[in-house]
């Protein structure tokens, strides 16, 4: 009990900190969660796992942050350090303004005092617990009771759409509905921050885009501020506000979806958000050439010496498929263009054609509606808006095009 209650007066501490903070002169909203220096190593079989290496992350109020990358990349690890789940190896955590961690400090506030709501991917609700006793069951241990939270509950089954399940069992539920229940029972304490683990992994795929937007829309609704983990693309740029892309360890990236999808900052970036075409070129007298050929429609790129080596990328989807006319007939449109010969034309799902395309020794991909003129076999040339082509120095920076922007 008296461990509830100081929880309880510990919370609003913390929230009279957090609400009294002042907005930096900018106007933007102050910072909800940070991290700093954030490092954590497991010993695993007498060897150090470097989970997390040194992070820095702040995260706004009202930001919907959505960490991506591989599995093993250290993203539950971050997220478990914010929660205080796994004690950090060094660094510093900062939550609504107040010191939870502080490895130098020796601040290590305990998880059910950091007022954050935490979803897992597997739901992880108590099975022996009705629905609505597995909402209530946090807020009994935060000392709210009675008619509070009875109401407390109500509410916040209405707002996950799930009031009529509030008997059953977890067991009598599908997955997406334990899911809500899942958000319901982190939702119902009114946490500043919610932690969001892989939360969309385990339902099917038609589930999972309907409850993208339904997250979004109680982000929305509700005001919270989210730090949310995810190996899929797809749901980190349609989610985000902000897209963080994780790499053994480090952040690779932080940006905007718009940012990351159109700039991605490095090889290993662009390959995680699907740029699967590739070649290694070289850049000689502001002509680059490949060993099967050249690259036409570039005349500068910016950041590259002559003699070096770049890497060119483009996605599936921005590469044309066009006959191998002479350069003089072609309309120039100021496209990148590569040289190829057609290995192989599928249709897929939807009506559009896949091609594959032999480039010298490595294969590039199209997605198009037609065929228009190509046949199987045919030398073809492979034209790309020039804005949609990336290039790459061999440290892996990303290079800019004369007209194309800035690095
Ligand atoms: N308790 C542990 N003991 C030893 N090593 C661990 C432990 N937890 C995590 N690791 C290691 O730390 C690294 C990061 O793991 P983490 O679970 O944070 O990655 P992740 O990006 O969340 O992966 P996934 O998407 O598969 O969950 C991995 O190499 C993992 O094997």
């Amino acid at each position: 009990m008296t461990t509830d209650v100081t929880i309880a007066n510990e919370i609003e501490r913390t929230r009279d900190m957090a609400s009294s903070e002042v907005r930096p002169e900018t106007g933007e909203a102050p910072i909800e969660a940070s991290v700093e220096d954030l490092s954590k190593s497991f010993i695993s079989k007498r060897r150090d796992v470097h989970a997390v290496r040194s992070i820095d992350l702040s995260i706004r109020k009202g930001e919907y942050v959505v960490v991506l990358g591989p599995s093993g990349c250290g993203k539950s690890t971050l997220m478990r350090c914010v929660a205080g789940l796994e004690r950090p190896t060094g660094g510093r955590v900062r939550l609504h303004g107040r010191t939870v961690f502080d490895q130098s400090a020796g601040v290590d506030v305990k998880p059910e005092a950091r007022n954050v709501g935490m979803v897992f991917q597997n739901y992880a609700l108590w099975p022996h617990m009705s629905v609505e006793a597995n909402v209530a069951y946090p807020l009994k241990r935060r000392g709210v009771r009675g008619q509070e939270r009875t109401q407390r509950v109500a509410e916040v089954l209405e707002t996950v759409e799930c009031s009529p399940l509030a008997k059953r069992l977890p067991a009598e539920l599908s997955g997406g509905q334990q899911q809500r229940v899942a958000l319901a029972r982190a939702l119902a304490s009114r946490p500043s921050l919610m932690l969001l683990d892989e939360p969309l992994s385990n339902l099917d795929a038609l589930l999972r885009v309907s409850l993208r937007s339904e997250l979004l829309r109680l982000h929305r609704e509700l005001g919270f501020t989210a730090l949310h983990i995810t190996h899929d693309q797809a749901e980190a740029l349609e989610m985000g506000d902000r897209v963080v892309l994780m790499r053994e360890g480090e952040i690779e990236q932080s940006g905007t979806p718009d940012e990351v999808y159109t700039r991605p900052a490095s090889p290993y970036a662009a390959t995680f958000l699907g740029v699967r075409n590739k070649l290694t070129a070289t850049l000689k007298n502001g002509q680059i050439t490949h060993d099967g050929g050249w690259v036409g429609g570039v005349d500068d790129v910016v950041g590259a010496a002559d003699g070096s080596s770049v890497r060119v990328f483009a996605r599936p989807r921005d590469v044309r498929v066009v006959p191998a006319t002479p350069i003089a007939e072609r309309a120039s449109h100021g496209d990148v263009e590569i040289e190829g010969r057609v290995a192989q034309i599928v249709l897929s799902e939807g009506g559009t054609h896949q091609f594959i395309v032999e480039v010298g020794e490595t294969q590039w991909f199209a997605e198009q509606g037609d065929v228009s003129d190509v046949r199987l076999g045919d030398e073809v040339i492979l034209s790309v808006p020039r804005a949609s082509v990336l290039f790459y120095d061999t440290e892996g920076s990303l290079l800019s095009t004369a007209g194309v922007g800035a690095r």
